[in-house]
């Protein structure tokens, strides 16, 4: 198991939230002599001054984010912080941009050991805003339509930043809220990261290509060749943005290894692969031999399973929840790859998992969007119509929306942009449909799986009445930031 450094920390409280803000404007301030260095550079350098206005609000929709994750979920049900906090994070300045801490440990600026997977070729930044919240920046790597070639293992997929949004969308749609906030924007790469950054490293690898385009690309030990940069069009990138959660020192995390993990080599196999019996052992075993944490699990491999993500080698999980936490679902970008094609083997901790006797397999309420009627003839999903382009509800309007949000944020850009960009959403709606009708498919594909256990063992002995939450032993405290 790999921890996070912290674990005895003290609980987080709104106190301790305002008091790492007002640390954070002390520590900026007492960097002079860095501001100084950084000041000469933009005067050379000819970048007018993007100066950050020190003022803290503690209502901004950062810090209401994160006061508001609680053990059910990082956000509330009928929370109006998330559409704030999405507004915002499209349209604030950026007051500064770094490398990730993962990206860093391959520059040996920090403790490899604490890192889960460093990863060089996935190019990805975080970018602070002018309200001093952060956000973790992936930028496009691939054309939205375009669908992982076939002979592509899941480990060298590109990198979705429509798949990170996206996936955001679904987990809330599935009322989960494990995934943080996600939403897209045109980052103009020079006056959003270049001109704001104070990496020197991260500006020694920005370069202007043959086409006049503004590229950069992460310096990494492997691959580092300027055909794995990334280009904006000649300034503008398009990148999805995710919401930042608390820092380690303040919330505390887990990441713990997936039981379910795939090998990262191109011949192993992993025992889940090989054993049918394989959920028998971890369910003896602790974490997963008590609690709601094997129901996570399979949660988590529902929603991989929908959107097709082969790349779940982690999840993490805040430590003050106990055991029985909810699971972030971080880091969605390998999904949404292939929507021809249902990669049966994500679901297995489901099918593996189906149960004999004594304990019960599903709770009732596991998967709260979804009513689960396994005995039904046809298996029913309340909120099907979400998926479905033809019927209108208001979930499935504000995903299209967010699918827009691309087109809608770029409305402030250069004319020849806004054609290109609109090119593309125009050529993005048959796909749309394509991803729609997988998702629909993979979810009969879940109800079935559920009722083939169903009708294997009796609907008694595989579901269960009663909330996950509320047959927890200790259900620990209920908020993050009480
Ligand atoms: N929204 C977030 N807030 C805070 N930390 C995050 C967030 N998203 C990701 N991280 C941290 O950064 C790490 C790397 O992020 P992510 O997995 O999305 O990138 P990656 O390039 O795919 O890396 P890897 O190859 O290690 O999976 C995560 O394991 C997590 O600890
Ligand atoms: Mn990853």
């Amino acid at each position: 198991m790999n921890s996070s450094p912290r674990l005895d920390s003290e609980p987080l409280n709104g106190n301790s939230v305002a008091c790492s803000l007002f640390l954070f404007v002390l520590a900026e301030k007492s960097t002079k002599k860095r501001l100084t260095r950084h000041k000469i550079y933009r005067e050379q350098m000819n970048i007018t001054a993007l100066e950050a206005p020190l003022q803290l609000r503690p209502e901004a929709s950062w810090v209401q984010f994160h006061l508001g994750i609680s053990r059910h979920g990082l956000y509330s049900r009928s929370s109006p912080v998330v559409s704030a906090l999405l507004h915002d994070m499209r349209h604030f300045p950026t007051i500064s941009a770094d490398y990730s801490q993962d990206e860093k440990a391959l520059l040996g600026a920090c403790d490899c050991t604490q890192i889960v997977k460093p990863s060089g070729v996935h190019l990805k930044l975080v970018l602070r805003l002018s309200d001093f919240g952060k956000a973790m920046f992936k930028p496009m790597r691939q054309q939205r339509e375009e669908e992982t070639p076939e002979d592509f293992f899941y480990f060298i997929d590109f990198q979705r930043h429509n798949a990170e949004i996206a996936a955001f969308h679904l987990d809330r749609i599935l009322d989960f809220r494990r995934v943080p906030p996600a939403v897209g924007r045109l980052v103009n790469v020079t006056k959003e990261v270049l001109e704001v950054t104070k990496n020197e490293i991260l500006q020694s690898v920005f370069f202007v290509s043959p086409a006049s385009n503004v590229c950069f690309f992460a310096k990494c030990p492997y691959m580092c060749k300027t055909e794995y940069a990334v280009c904006g069009n000649p300034h503008l990138l398009e990148g999805s943005l995710s919401a930042f959660l608390p820092s380690l020192n303040l919330a505390p995390r887990l990441s713990v290894p997936n039981p379910w993990i795939r090998s990262y080599s191109l011949a192993g196999k992993e025992e889940w692969e090989v054993n049918p019996l394989y959920c028998d052992t971890v369910r003896q075993i602790y974490p997963y031999n008590g609690g709601s944490r094997l129901l996570n699990v399979i949660d988590m491999a529902i929603f991989d399973f929908l959107i097709g993500n082969m790349d779940r080698h982690h999840y993490e999980m805040f430590t003050k929840f106990g055991d029985d936490g909810f699971l972030l679902h971080l880091d969605n970008a390998r999904g949404f790859g292939r929507h021809s094609h249902d990669e049966i083997s994500i679901l297995s901790p489901l099918a593996q998992c189906c149960m004999r006797n004594e304990d019960p397999t599903f709770q009732a309420s596991q998967l709260p969007g979804l009513t689960v009627d396994p005995l039904g003839s046809s298996p029913t999903l309340r909120s099907l119509s979400v998926f479905d382009l033809t019927n209108q509800t208001s979930a499935l309007s504000s995903t299209q929306l967010q699918y827009r949000g691309l087109i809608i944020s770029s409305e402030s850009t250069k004319p020849s942009r806004c054609r290109w960009v609109r090119r593309k959403a125009q050529q993005s709606v048959p796909l749309l449909r394509l991803v729609l009708r997988a998702l629909d498919r993979r979810l009969q594909i879940v109800l079935e799986t559920v009722r083939a256990c169903v009708e294997a063992h009796g609907e008694r002995s595989v579901v269960a009445e009663g909330a996950a939450e509320q047959s927890a032993p200790d259900p620990g405290p209920a908020h993050l930031a009480r």
